[in-house]
């Protein structure tokens, strides 16, 4: 299946929340964070963006169930009335923007879009399915948050995850990177793209403001070997085992400093041919990694011909609910190392078991 429309209006959708998610950024002030009962922040632009994403989705696909990071239990008490009037200003404002190429008014876009504070709150609690669907849309409105408050690295996620022939795999992935240069190895170089790709039809990277403009750039992870590659890996510490990668880096005879980023991007960045290999151990807290944070972008690097699997080489789940089960960590590299990789992980794995 092709899913052109639904590939159409994610695309949109995304760039909206990108530019919403950007423009908050440059006006954010300091009251305009919350702690969420993990310890993990949330801003008003994580709010405004699932409410703009969750909108369109839902005129476009009433029928389908969303499964998105953020829910509105801490914006509906008087305690959050600056911050609720905040949110529904930057959504309205977003929605209400005169309609691009590729955009419809019947998605509630346009100078008709204005949404009520009620129905606003509950749109984003659209986003509150328990992720069990034959079709369901993930969506991380702001894949790290971190990253974006510290004005580097983050993520617009929106990914379709369809059940076909038995089995729940993503078909579409969207990831919109305001900030990730064109070329990493320049900071200078332009910023901001979207990154596209439905299973069978291959990856794109597309323009961020004019996203239908032009098919765009086809993404293929250039052959590496160990002696050529770079981790790429999370700049917070409490987000995986930096440690392990390491030993693992050793093990595999990577020389090359890792490069460190918030967010999808590392796998926008992989599909692209930076790093070679995405590696995200758990730190043993227990923690358990959520679909939004890898749904699209383990699509992106598979069409782009990489491969996405756990510590033990299986495929990542996305049949049992809103996390992808326990944790056994996700290891992410083209095709031509992913093996070495794997084993490489195995026998890190096993020397940490013995020195315990
Ligand atoms: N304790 C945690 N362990 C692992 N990942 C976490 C933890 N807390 C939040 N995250 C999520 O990890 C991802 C960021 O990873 P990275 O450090 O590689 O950028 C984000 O999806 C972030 O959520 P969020 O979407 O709220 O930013
Ligand atoms: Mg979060
Ligand atoms: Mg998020
Ligand atoms: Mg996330």
């Amino acid at each position: 299946m092709s899913y052109a429309a639904e590939k159409q209006v994610a695309i949109a959708a995304v760039r909206r929340a990108c530019i919403l998610t950007s423009s908050v950024f440059n006006n954010l002030v300091k009251n305009e964070t919350l702690t969420k009962e993990d310890a993990s922040p949330v801003t008003v632009g994580d709010f405004a963006a699932q409410a703009v994403v969750n909108t369109i989705l839902g005129r476009a696909f009433p029928n389908d169930p969303i499964v998105g990071e953020e829910d509105a239990a801490d914006l509906r008490g008087d305690a959050a009335t600056a911050l609720r009037t905040r949110i529904v200003e930057l959504a309205n404002a977003t929605l209400t923007a005169k309609l691009e190429a590729g955009e419809k008014e019947e998605w509630g876009l346009g100078p008709s879009g204005q949404q009520t504070t009620e129905q606003l709150l509950n749109i984003i609690d659209k986003g509150k399915h328990e992720g069990k669907a034959e079709r369901m849309w993930t969506l991380d409105p702001i894949d790290g948050t971190k990253g974006f408050l510290r004005g580097e690295q983050y993520a617009v996620c929106l990914s379709l995850i369809v059940k076909t022939e038995g089995r729940t795999r993503v078909q579409l992935g969207v990831i919109g990177c305001p900030n990730l240069p064109s070329d990493l190895s320049n900071p200078s170089s332009p910023r901001g793209g979207i990154f596209v790709a439905v299973r069978g039809e291959g990856a794109y990277e597309l323009p961020l403001h004019d996203p239908f403009s032009a098919p765009g750039r086809r993404l293929s992870i250039p052959k590496l070997t160990t002696d050529n590659l770079n981790l790429l890996e999370s700049v917070e510490k409490a987000h995986s085992k930096l440690s392990f990668n390491e030993v693992v880096a050793k093990e595999l005879g990577i020389t090359k400093p890792p490069t460190r980023m918030d967010s999808q991007a590392k796998y926008a960045a992989l599909a692209r041919g930076d790093g070679g290999v995405y590696l995200r151990m758990p730190t043993g807290t227990g923690y358990r990694e959520k679909i939004w944070d890898h749904a699209p972008g383990s699509l992106l690097v598979e069409e782009a011909g990489g491969k996405v699997t756990d510590s033990r080489g299986e495929d990542l789940r996305f049949d049992l609910g809103r996390d992808l089960g326990e944790n056994y960590g996700v290891i992410v590299a083209g095709e031509g190392v992913h093996s070495s990789v794997l084993d490489a992980v195995k026998r890190a794995l096993a020397k940490e078991k013995q020195g315990q």
